[in-house]
């Protein structure tokens, strides 16, 4: 049984398979219905548009089927905490949410925010890594606090379509303003992924909004295996230079937990001047590629004059979650 939460599930070679598998099948889609019979349970603490419906298509489209499931919503608030007294909110501990679920499904699809707690909390992943625990089908990431390796998969499969490779593509991975904070999934995907796909990766981030060193450390091993490079810089021009795609994503300071709400809202107004525009691209290569996860908040996060222009690649990339999923899966269950 194989879980994928995390892109070391698959290391650069599954990166390298599964992305192979996702662009084949983009040119000539499989043979035969590669997912008859087979329902995928969906549960989602968090809401979504793409994730949702990206996966849920790959299932119908291949012949099984999905069964979503919003926490909190028509079903119980779950509980992951080992030992925990559940005198408040949370009717149900996965102890027991898991497993019987993996009566009904085939595999178990799951969407986990960061809970708040601080990078180091999200560095074990809780409530992902109990679903792993006590699940008794394999569980894919839908994004949980630490990472989102279908998003991961779908920017590599997106720069691969844009450039013919990655393999020392110079990309920018830039930190841009938000009304809140944001988790760190995303980047940390972004820099995994880019890793282990072998990109010259730039990170620019205002001071305190370092990515945790153990993920860091990850992209590095990563990078080293494949000929990709990682430099992290606090300007955001410097990295700029000479990239061939700009990746935008806002994300939280740090220290998160440490600071008052009204404290992290004044440090991200006092950034806005990340915010990609048309100058901040007319600082990489130009005609530079514009990547971004979605869902974005235009004019906060991004400059309309960007998400709109011909280079801006967003809509793509989101449309790129259904292939690499489907190959995924299909990776997946082929272990
Ligand atoms: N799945 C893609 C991104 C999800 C999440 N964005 C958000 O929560 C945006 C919310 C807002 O803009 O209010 C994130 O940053 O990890
Ligand atoms: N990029 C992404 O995961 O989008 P959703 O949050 O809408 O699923």
């Amino acid at each position: 049984m194989k879980h994928v939460t995390h892109i070391k599930d698959l290391g650069p070679e599954g990166v390298e398979a599964v992305l192979a598998q996702a662009a084949a099948w983009k040119q000539k889609g499989p043979e035969h219905a590669l997912f008859a019979n087979t329902l995928l349970g969906m549960v989602f603490f968090n809401p979504s548009l793409r994730t949702r419906t990206s996966f849920e298509a790959v299932m119908l489209r291949g012949g099984g089927n999905a069964i979503i499931l919003d926490v909190g919503s028509g079903v119980w608030k779950l509980e992951h905490r080992e030992g925990a007294v559940m005198n408040a909110d949370r009717a149900e501990h996965l102890k027991e949410a898991a497993p019987v679920l993996s009566r009904f499904v085939d595999m178990l699809g799951v969407r986990t925010f960061s809970q708040g707690g601080g990078d180091e909390e999200d560095e074990l992943d809780p409530v992902i890594n109990a679903f792993r625990k006590w699940s008794t089908v394999p569980v894919v990431s839908m994004e949980s606090a630490r990472e989102h390796p279908c998003q991961g998969l779908a920017d590599m499969l997106t720069l691969r379509e844009t450039f013919g490779n990655t393999k020392k593509l110079p990309v920018t991975l830039t930190w841009a303003p938000h009304i809140k904070p944001l988790p760190k999934a995303v980047p940390n995907s972004f820099l995994l992924s880019a890793a282990a796909a072998g990109c010259e990766i730039r990170v620019a981030h205002p001071p305190g909004f370092d990515l945790h060193p153990a993920v860091r450390a990850e992209a590095e091993a990563y990078a080293k295996a494949t000929g990709g490079s990682v430099t992290y810089t606090h300007d955001q021009d410097e990295a700029l230079a000479g990239s061939r795609a700009v990746y935008a994503k806002s994300w939280g300071p740090t220290a998160a937990a440490a600071f008052s709400p009204n404290d992290v809202s004044a440090l991200l107004a006092s950034y806005s001047g990340w915010m990609p525009t048309r100058l901040t691209m007319s600082r990489a290569q130009k005609d530079a590629a514009f990547l971004h996860c979605l869902p974005v908040r235009r004019n906060v996060e991004v400059a309309d004059e960007v998400l709109d222009h011909p280079s801006s690649r967003v809509v793509d990339e989101a449309g790129n979650r259904y292939h690499v999923q489907r190959a995924l899966l299909h990776w997946m269950r082929s272990r």
